[in-house]
């Protein structure tokens, strides 16, 4: 069952200068005419070079942006009219933003936003305790946030968008700034959601992150799709349009096809 359907998805910013020079304000085509299927229960990756149209695919299947072309739907709800119903269902996780109160503690900002989801108070604590021992923070349960590292924050931001047990957890590039045992706790709690019915939607820039998690990807340039399907899909299509290379992983696919897709921009 396809949790996501994106159908000729398209979102434009209007770009204004502040130059007087530039009388008219420019249009940027973020997103150009995407579609895709995400399934339900799987980690679906969307990858492409800073400015790809990325984040702002994330922000219109998290409803925080209006698309300005083409539908998507959300657990079959539609993002452009049913955007409360799909908030609450799902949640989202953006690499390096705060979000969180730091002069709370840990604990009392998950209880904080499990209520927002109108989770009983019993089933929050408990619930919050658990997500902070998934995350490796039960000692730091009481410290408050503003004493945390980067990868401190980073973790419970993962807590945070967990506490709903959400049907989609969507996450932009979700291991920045995190150290090397940290990733690959990381990368176990993503597995772990997954394994308990979580679809989840994330990017990355790094590729051997994305070919170790991801069961089908979609690759972007200037919002328009580049290759997708599984990991070793897209290897192929990278090897069918360089066949005297030798590709060999997802990284070196990569950038044969958008080394291929810069040169008929
Ligand atoms: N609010 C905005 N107003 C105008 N242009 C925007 C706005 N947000 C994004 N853009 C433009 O849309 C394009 C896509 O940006 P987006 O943030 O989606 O890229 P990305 O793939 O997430 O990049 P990165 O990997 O650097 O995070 C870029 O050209 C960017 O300048």
């Amino acid at each position: 069952m396809a949790m996501i359907s994106v159908n000729h998805l398209q979102r434009d910013f209007v770009q204004r200068h502040s130059r007087t020079w530039h009388r008219h304000p420019t249009v940027v085509h973020a997103v150009r005419d995407l579609s895709f299927q995400v399934q339900a229960g799987e980690i679906f990756g969307l990858l492409g070079q800073n400015g790809a149209g990325k984040t702002t695919t994330i922000k219109t299947l998290t409803t925080l942006l209006l698309p300005t072309g083409g539908q998507a739907t959300v657990a079959g709800l539609d993002v452009a009219r049913d955007y409360k119903a799909i908030r609450q269902q799902i949640n989202f996780i953006f690499g390096g933003e705060l979000g969180l109160y730091r002069r709370l503690s840990a604990r009392d900002n998950l209880i904080y936003f499990g209520s927002l989801y109108k989770l009983p108070p019993t089933t929050l604590v408990q619930r919050a305790d658990t997500l902070l021992a998934q995350v490796g923070l039960s000692a730091e349960a009481d410290h408050l946030v503003e004493t945390f590292s980067k990868g401190m924050t980073q973790k419970l931001q993962i807590a945070r968008g967990l506490i709903n047990i959400p049907k989609v957890l969507f996450m932009d590039e979700p291991t920045i700034g995190l150290d090397a045992i940290s990733v690959q706790n990381l990368h176990q709690i993503i597995l772990q959601a997954k394994k308990s019915g979580t679809t989840i939607v994330l990017t990355t820039h790094y590729l051997p992150e994305a070919e170790l998690l991801c069961d089908h990807l979609i690759v972007i340039d200037h919002g328009q799709e580049v290759a997708s399907g599984t990991v070793a899909d897209v290897i192929a299509q990278g090897q069918k349009i360089a066949p005297k290379a030798q590709i060999a992983s997802l990284e070196e696919a990569y950038i044969t096809l958008i080394e291929r897709s810069a040169a008929h921009v």
